[in-house]
């Protein structure tokens, strides 16, 4: 580790406290309801806030505490295994990107840049002989599992009752947008809709832009739904401007990502996030929303103008999140980098979806 350049870059990591930043809540509770009226009012609150703060947070979601608090445990459980236990199901055994990533596959420049998370990584299930799973690199296919008796149910059922709510926000946020929900669900059919378990390693390193807890980025997909058990999230907000997002008690947090802002033609951003390192250990579960691999994403029709095609050419969902991976898991750089598998598409160092912070707040 001696040639790891520390940069002691504090102040870059500054964000508005939520003493002088507002936390958007929205009660997802009218969408249960089946009342048309109720599910407006939701769907204008959801739209308010996406627009405004770019991500939010959400109660009345109907996910029971128990499942979350099951699904959390079973995280814990793995996450305590020994490492050789953990590297049976390690993600570089399989061209579809399932299972355990430890911290050290975390961006192809480890160790000049560390994201101190290790992860568990599942995906929708899909047959051994769904053709892209055959075709491989395509983040379709089985999943893998750890031998722990009844851990595969917990975090199953938790991945489905997340989708099951990422499928009624995709509803409402449809309405917002007043598109049909149809123009948007044709896509999901076997979607790339991956969720992971994530510890934060406890550590005794600075807390800088290069020893961090995760780097800033976008998520690719649609929208996130994470859960979080501590502190150390920050957001971006639609101003640009860092915020810190700590957890609230029955609540998940949303971040709006690079397909919806691709959709509305940039009206709803991307939300540009980050997890400092705060050299403690800390558990989330983040659950991104994604599409059917070969989903094209592009403007909809109701968004499309000559500046909006111009800003977002299209691109399969399934490569967009690709060439991001090659570039976030190092097994997959050095499969690229070996002639393993040879993308068509082109691989960009950075996040077309990248929004620079403006200079922290007076
Ligand atoms: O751990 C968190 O709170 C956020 C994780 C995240 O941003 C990600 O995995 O993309
Ligand atoms: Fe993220």
């Amino acid at each position: 580790m001696a040639d790891v350049a520390i940069s002691d870059s504090d102040e870059e990591l500054t964000a508005r406290t939520v003493d002088d930043a507002t936390l958007p809540v929205v009660d997802l509770s009218g969408l249960f309801t089946d009342d048309a009226q109720d599910k407006a009012t939701v769907a204008r609150g959801l739209g308010e806030a996406a627009r405004t703060s770019g991500f939010f947070y959400i109660t009345g979601h109907g996910v029971p505490q128990e499942m979350i608090d099951a699904t959390f445990a079973a995280s814990k459980e793995f996450h305590e295994k020994p490492r050789s236990f953990k590297m049976k199901t390690w993600s570089g055994f399989t061209t579809n990107h399932r299972g355990y990533v430890p911290f050290e596959e975390n961006g192809s420049c480890f160790p000049k840049i560390i994201n101190f998370n290790e992860a568990w990584d599942m995906s929708y299930e899909a047959p051994a002989d769904h053709p892209d799973y055959l075709a491989g690199w395509r983040m379709t296919g089985p999943n893998v599992w750890p031998d722990i008796p009844g851990w595969r149910e917990t975090v199953s059922s938790y991945y489905d009752a997340i989708f099951n709510l990422g499928l009624r926000l995709l509803d409402a946020l449809a309405l917002e947008l007043g598109v049909p929900t149809e123009e948007l669900t044709r896509h999901i059919t076997c979607p790339t809709s991956q969720l992971r378990l994530l510890r934060y390693i406890e550590n005794d390193m600075p807390q800088t832009k290069d020893i961090t807890g995760i780097s800033e980025h976008s998520d690719f997909e649609c929208f996130t739904i994470l859960l979080q058990g501590a502190p150390g999230l920050q957001v971006m907000n639609a101003d640009d401007v860092w915020i810190e997002a700590p957890p609230i008690p029955g609540t998940f947090i949303v971040n709006i990502g690079d397909i919806f802002e691709t959709w509305s033609g940039g009206q709803f951003k991307s939300t540009q996030h980050r997890v400092i390192n705060t050299g403690k250990e800390r558990y989330s579960m983040p659950l991104f929303f994604g599409l059917d691999y070969h989903a094209v994403i592009e403007p909809l029709e109701k968004f499309r103008t000559p500046e909006t095609v111009a800003k977002y050419p299209p691109i399969k969902a399934g490569d967009h999140l690709m060439r991001m991976s090659i570039n976030a898991f190092r097994y997959m750089h050095d499969a690229q980098a070996h002639g393993v598998f040879t993308p068509d598409y082109d691989v960009p160092e950075e996040n077309p979806f990248k929004r620079d912070a403006k200079e922290p707040a007076e």
